[in-house]
């Protein structure tokens, strides 16, 4: 399977969820002319607006999952719509949604690590349940930002078969080496496809790296933005995952008796 996959950095306007989906429908209506997959950045409705995010949050997702329903199918595009902030009962989670060029919602994953140093842990309840979805019949995972610290978690999905990771984020520029670093190695180790979408601009606490990539399975980047607005675009071939993981059989020689 070939697949173009752009992702679709933003800055993000704070706290403003109308102005957001009027830009992430511009981009992914320009961009849907290009690619196959769209990515979307982390909590990319609201930003970091924690204090508020009790009141902003949609309830139980479901204005998003009728917009994106609607938006993919449109647009006739797959969507990794990044995450938003949605309301279960007492709790909010950062919850990303997937839904295929058809307009079906294949996945929601609730973001299971969360960010103590941006204050997370205090206006987000952690999700428990694993980012494994396919679309195309392509085995993928989609996790969010800080997620990429745990190379475990990661791992839980590529020995699942997942031959494409798809990550939002909000990371903050101050540590734009370690996003680097950490996505190439999690391409290599896992021998899989990366693409993950950052955002740009800044809020009162952060600014943010921008520097969406696409990694190829042998850790080379086959594309990278910048710090400003735009679409980061790569053709990808599907296969090249399974044939790195025969090249170099990791998975075949884990130690799993001894770790
Ligand atoms: O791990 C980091 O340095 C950044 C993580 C982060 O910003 C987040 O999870 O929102």
């Amino acid at each position: 399977m070939k697949w173009t996959v752009s992702c679709l950095q933003f800055d993000i306007s704070y706290g403003n969820p109308s102005e957001n989906i009027k830009k992430a429908e511009s981009f992914i209506e320009r961009e849907s002319r290009h690619a196959d997959v769209l990515v979307l950045p982390e909590l990319w409705t609201t930003g970091y607006d924690l204090t508020r995010l009790d009141k902003l949050a949609d309830e139980n997702g479901e204005a998003s999952k009728q917009w994106l329903r609607q938006t993919a199918k449109t647009y006739n595009v797959h969507l990794v719509a990044g995450s938003v902030a949605v309301k279960e009962g007492d709790n909010v989670y950062n919850t990303m949604y997937i839904a295929d060029n058809s307009g079906q919602i294949k996945k929601q994953y609730q973001k299971a690590h969360l960010f103590q140093l941006m204050d997370e842990h205090l206006y987000l309840s952690a999700g428990s349940s694993d980012g494994f979805f396919e679309l195309d019949g392509v085995k993928c995972a989609g996790l969010i930002c800080y997620d990429i610290r745990f190379p475990e978690w990661v791992r839980k999905h590529t020995a699942q078969g997942a031959n494409v990771l798809f990550i939002s984020a909000e990371w903050p520029l101050p540590r734009l080496d370690h996003w680097k670093s950490l996505l190439v190695a999690r391409a290599i180790e896992n021998q899989c496809f990366v693409a993950a979408c950052n955002c740009t601009g800044s809020n009162p606490d952060n600014e943010f790296a921008g520097h969406s990539l696409i990694i190829d399975p042998w850790g080379r980047i086959l594309a990278e933005g910048g710090q400003t607005e735009g679409a980061v675009r790569a053709e990808i071939d599907v296969s090249e995952s399974t044939a790195v993981r025969s090249t170099i059989p990791v998975f075949h020689d884990l130690r799993s008796d001894l770790y």
